[in-house]
């Protein structure tokens, strides 16, 4: 069941007609639906039944206040890359102890912060960070938590931007670095390992890379019992694709499935980081169609929501689904390149897309809901666009649109 639907031809995001949202809130407009996130999260946590596990969100794929709320409120833990995402975590009522924090740049004071509040366990990047986060931990008379991310060197399929799982990636410690790692971890007296983690890629449509890295890190497990080392969890990061328009991706309880065959011999926790297969179709962009210009090559549909806003196509030329909010309206088909208002060529929508439009109509951006308003920003001097969830027939303001005053609050002018 998709909670953006058509009634009558008109979509809806649940309960609430779009149509009705953007003349009440305006476009651009971000609208998450609530039952949708809540039964994405449930997806993966009902996959793994009673095995231990612990669904951390990926907080990048949508850092909304509103949205980790929601899923606080369902018991989630949080994949954390900053102390902003960490501060935002607290700020909606998540659990410090459910938080893991990935990144490759963790400064002192990040590292200080987490410590602080008692976060989960650091997923450590590299040999220079485990030194530091020992060494902060000591001056605060604390131990601290570790996983290692281990890079398995596994192809993930994806696009090259979003592979994180290379030798040639900035991530992690190689799988042949790892053990070595290990060992001078436990040496340390500040740090308690308890477990290894990986992420390889984003939007991954095939499980058998996941199986492949476990198999990986599986061997380098037994080589560490044989170090005495034990670990109490392995955290196979996020990176579950999504469909945007017709691959198909497999769906948590067979991934779970795959993943338990391998690890019901072992005792550990398993720790998920997923944003995207949680976020992404939890979520539209509607933009208003501001001027239809046609030449002797193109149609264009110009409308008011921007690569400033949604950023994915200009950067992984992503594809990404283009509605007729009503479709009611007489209109001819035609085919339309959607482009925003920015001035680069890469500011675009969709390319090709048939639709039934007029000036004035509004269109919805599909699957919008991951690293969509987490990746805006304000380029060419756009005020970010405000944002709302649906529950029901209710929709509620979780972020005012920018004001042009926001622009410049924190800029000065020379005396
Ligand atoms: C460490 C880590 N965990 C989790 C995620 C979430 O990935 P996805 O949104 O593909 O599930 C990412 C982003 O790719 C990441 O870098
Ligand atoms: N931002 C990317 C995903 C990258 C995730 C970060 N590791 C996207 O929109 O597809």
């Amino acid at each position: 069941m998709d909670f953006f639907h058509y009634k009558n031809d008109k979509l809806y995001a649940e309960d609430c007609a779009i149509t009705s949202l953007a003349e009440e809130f305006g476009t651009p407009l971000y609208v998450y639906s609530k039952a949708t996130l809540e039964r994405h999260w449930h997806a993966f946590d009902n996959a793994f039944g009673d095995y231990p596990h612990l669904i951390c969100f990926a907080v990048k794929s949508n850092s909304n206040i509103a949205v980790l709320q929601t899923m606080a409120r369902l018991g989630s833990g949080f994949d954390i890359v900053s102390q902003g995402e960490l501060e935002r975590v607290l700020t909606a009522g998540g659990e410090p102890g459910k938080v893991v924090f990935s990144g490759v740049a963790k400064t002192v004071d990040e590292i200080a912060r987490a410590l602080e509040v008692g976060i989960r366990c650091f997923n450590v990047e590299s040999i220079a960070e485990l030194h530091r986060i020992n060494e902060v931990a000591g001056k605060l008379g604390k131990i601290a938590p570790i996983s290692l991310r281990v890079n398995p060197d596994v192809d993930a399929h994806t696009h090259p931007y979003i592979s994180t799982g290379l030798k040639e990636n900035k991530f992690g410690v190689s799988v042949d670095q790892a053990r070595e790692v290990y060992r001078l971890a436990v040496k340390l007296p500040h740090i308690a390992i308890t477990g290894m983690d990986c992420h390889i890629g984003s939007q991954l449509t095939e499980l058998q890379p996941f199986l492949d890295t476990a198999d990986r890190l599986l061997v380098l497990i037994e080589q560490l019992k044989q170090d005495g080392i034990s670990l109490k969890h392995l955290d196979l990061g996020g990176g579950l694709g999504v469909t945007y328009s017709d691959e198909t991706a497999p769906h948590p309880t067979d991934y779970a499935k795959a993943l338990l065959e391998k690890l019901q011999a072992y005792n550990f926790e398993i720790i998920l980081e997923p944003g995207r297969a949680i976020s992404a179709n939890s979520g539209v962009l509607v933009t208003k169609v501001e001027y239809i210009k046609t030449n002797e090559a193109r149609n264009f549909a110009i409308v008011d929501a921007g690569m400033n806003d949604m950023i994915r196509p200009a950067l992984y030329q992503a594809y990404m689904n283009i509605i007729e909010v009503d479709r009611t309206l007489p209109r001819e088909k035609a085919v339309y390149d959607v482009v925003g208002p920015i001035c680069e060529t890469s500011d675009f929508l969709g390319k090709k897309r048939e639709l039934a439009i007029a000036a004035g109509d509004y269109l919805v951006q599909r699957s919008a809901g991951a690293y969509g308003a987490s990746m805006s920003s304000n380029y060419n001097s756009r005020p970010r666009t405000a944002e709302v969830m649906v529950d029901g027939d209710k929709a509620f303001l979780i972020r005012r649109r920018e004001s042009y005053e926001n622009l410049w609050q924190l800029e000065n002018l020379l005396p």
